[in-house]
């Protein structure tokens, strides 16, 4: 059997992302693929019901890791490793490198402690892909205030959204075998054109 792959999707929040997950989700299945497409916080029943905690409820900065790295847990065990087990794609819309960045950029936790849970949870596992949509603060700003009641994150002030991103383009740099930055300044088709050779080139020659 084929071994499906797994692709996550970051960025700071307005950076468009979700904008682009089912355009991936359909190119893969248009190949004939069975792809599974979710999101952290979330993904599972008890997921969602920390991610309502996690978007709306203040918190010392160490309880909200603990509880991304808790959803985590549950959502890889009962979404991720078995839908990769069976030979699916997974596309999850943000994953550690979200709790790198929010976490350990924007709330400035030691990236020691995060790197700790890391291993705890998921030791052996890392994206085939991530996908890193990346814009100046002002854009990503000006695209959620134009849809949106915002969240808990998603109030943060602009040093707080600084920090994030620094700290994924630190780690797109770090490791930039698994990391494509995505201009995501650029229009919908301008993005869905380079995804689509990204997915290609990932995939390899259609069979
Ligand atoms: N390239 C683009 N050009 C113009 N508008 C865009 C672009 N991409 C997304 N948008 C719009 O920006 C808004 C935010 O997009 P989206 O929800 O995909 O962002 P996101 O990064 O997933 O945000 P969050 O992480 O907060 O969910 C939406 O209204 C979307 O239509
Ligand atoms: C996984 C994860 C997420 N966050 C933050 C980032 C966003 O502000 C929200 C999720 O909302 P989205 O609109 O669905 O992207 O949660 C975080 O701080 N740490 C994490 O690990």
């Amino acid at each position: 059997m084929a071994s499906g792959k797994f692709i996550t999707f970051e960025g700071i929040d307005g950076a468009g992302k979700s904008t682009h997950i089912g355009f991936v989700a359909d190119l893969l299945r248009s190949r004939g693929l069975n792809v599974v497409t979710t999101r952290e916080p979330g993904g599972t029943a008890l997921g969602e019901a920390l991610r309502e905690v996690l978007l709306h409820q203040k918190m010392h900065l160490e309880t909200e890791a603990m509880l991304m790295f808790a959803a985590r847990r549950e959502h890889l065990a009962q979404v991720i490793e078995p839908a990769l087990a069976r030979g699916d794609w997974v596309i999850s819309d943000r994953f550690t490198d979200a709790t790198f960045a929010y976490q350990g950029g924007g709330r400035q936790l030691p990236l020691a402690k995060l790197e700790a849970l890391e291993q705890w949870v998921h030791p052996h596992l890392q994206p085939d892909l991530t996908l890193l949509f990346d814009v100046p603060l002002e854009v990503a700003r000006m695209r959620l205030d134009a849809t949106r009641t915002l969240d808990k994150f998603e109030q943060e002030k602009a040093d707080f959204f600084a920090a994030t991103r620094a700290e994924y383009l630190r780690r797109a740099a770090q490791f930039p075998q698994r990391f494509r930055i995505i201009d995501a300044t650029r229009t919908i088709p301008e993005i869905q054109q380079e995804l689509a050779q990204i997915i290609a080139a990932l995939q390899g020659p259609a069979a």
